[in-house]
């Protein structure tokens, strides 16, 4: 049975083909550039040397059938018939209130994806066009949804509210929802593997930090508060989003700089964050690099970016404030994990992050800290005495998708809560 995990962006397409019976991955990759011009594909065959390629796609259903050609190709391909890809798992980003688990994809599926895009104007409209056009390649494939939203579908009305006029929820589902649910899941899921308790019994705060950012506090394996809400733009400093601020804001500047809606919006969206702070730059790696944070000599410090010095710093000490405030919202906390990009990388974020957090029971090992990249897979980087466990764990959102397919296909799949994950084992190897 191999499955095929799509993720598609408004501009790129992030696949990756897996067989289940061997639980292994037989190719992943993406299509970057969708309908701006010069758009490629790269393509990971594992043992094999990654193979790049220019190719101009249009639209979603050409970037789709470019992967479905590439994976079925004589020289780079990996299956000889599109036939063996016995299902396909979509990430669709917002789910609104209507959908708490991963679904069979039908018409009314569509149609209820349809209803909230206003929602997620950035990436349900990507999300459905992949649909679409894998049902046009693929036809009769039963293909599933996996929804960001599902996760935090758990969390208590108290944390979803927003303090506004209340019609405004049931006439317009104006709440807070969250997002990158199937990475808090799974990284969660892989925490309390490795504290060797029952994910039902642990209390763990997740940071997701890549170019989206978002973190998730979880009580006795579900999310009961994380930091996105209405739309991805809420919460934590990310790589162009601004995350939290005054709320007064938007109107000011639409009034002040007579913008529109839509050029607040940008703004916000694309143009704040990482890149609004520095100028210049979202990849963390420059601004750590011109920041020169490492090197705490005067004289390294006066070639330093103040702006990239700045953003590290602003962008640590949210991630601590929600920290601290999750483990009030738990009260007790079992594990804090790292994750994504930005999150399995960046040690020296990760360390501005937890200083000054033993009275909450935090003690990272600094060098353990420093020396811990995605590439040294699953590590402990708190110290031995440290009351809370401090992990990194690389996500694997895809897995989840995977797995999800498999279980609404087989008819085994009732919630993701409940569902026997193979990666939420302890004697599973990532
Ligand atoms: N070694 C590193 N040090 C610091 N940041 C890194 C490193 N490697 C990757 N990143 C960051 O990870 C980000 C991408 O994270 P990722 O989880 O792939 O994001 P997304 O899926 O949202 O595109 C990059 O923008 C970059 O800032
Ligand atoms: C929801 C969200 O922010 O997703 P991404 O990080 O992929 O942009
Ligand atoms: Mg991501």
């Amino acid at each position: 049975m191999d499955i095929l995990a799509l993720n598609c962006g408004s501009s790129s397409v992030k696949y990756q083909l897996y067989n289940w019976a061997d639980r292994k991955v037989i190719a992943k990759g993406m299509v970057e550039r969708i309908g701006i011009g010069d758009s490629f594909i790269i393509h990971e065959v594992p043992g094999r040397e990654t193979y790049k390629d220019d190719y101009e796609c249009s639209d979603h259903e050409s970037a789709i059938n470019l992967i479905v050609k590439t994976l079925t190709s004589r020289d780079n391909g990996v299956i000889d018939d599109l036939k063996n890809i016995s299902a396909v798992g979509h990430r669709v980003v917002h789910g609104g209130e209507k959908f708490t688990r991963s679904v069979l994809i039908d018409e009314s599926v569509l149609r209820g994806i349809e209803d909230v895009q206003d929602l997620a104007p950035l990436h349900n409209p990507p999300n459905l066009a992949g649909i679409r056009a894998a049902d046009r390649l693929m036809p009769g494939v039963p293909q599933v949804a996996i929804f960001d939203t599902a996760f935090h579908q758990t969390m208590p009305k108290h944390s979803y509210m927003y303090a506004i006029p209340h019609n405004l929820y049931e006439d317009h589902g104006i709440r807070r929802y969250g997002f990158h649910g199937t990475s808090h899941l799974y990284v969660s899921k892989r925490a309390a593997a490795l504290l060797g308790k029952p994910a039902t019994r642990c209390n763990i705060i997740t940071m997701h930090i890549g170019n989206g950012v978002s973190c998730c506090a979880i009580e006795n394996g579900v999310s009961v508060d994380t930091s996105m809400g209405l739309t991805p733009l809420e919460g934590l400093i990310m790589g162009t989003r601004s995350g939290d601020m005054d709320p007064a804001l938007p109107l000011f500047l639409a009034n002040r700089l007579n913008l529109s809606p839509k050029e607040v919006d940008n703004m916000l969206n694309k143009q704040s964050g990482i890149l609004g702070i520095t100028g210049r730059f979202t990849d963390r790696r420059d601004v750590i690099e011109n920041a020169q944070i490492n090197v705490f000599s005067d004289a390294a410090k006066n070639s330093a970016d103040e702006r990239c010095i700045l953003a590290l710093e602003m962008e640590a000490y949210r991630i601590k404030k929600y920290i601290g405030s999750y483990t009030a919202a738990l009260g007790r906390v079992d594990a804090i994990v790292f994750t994504a990009g930005v999150g399995e990388n960046a040690g020296i974020i990760r360390e501005k992050a937890l200083e000054n957090l033993e009275s909450v029971g935090v003690i990272l090992d600094k060098d353990k800290n420093a020396a811990t990249f995605s590439k040294h897979g699953e590590t402990l980087i708190s110290a031995p005495d440290s009351p809370v466990k401090v992990y990194v764990i690389p996500t694997n959102e895809e897995l989840v998708f995977v797995e999800d397919v498999v279980g609404v296909t087989s008819g085994t799949y009732n919630d993701h809560l409940n569902y026997e994950y193979t990666f939420a084992q302890s004697d599973y190897q990532p």
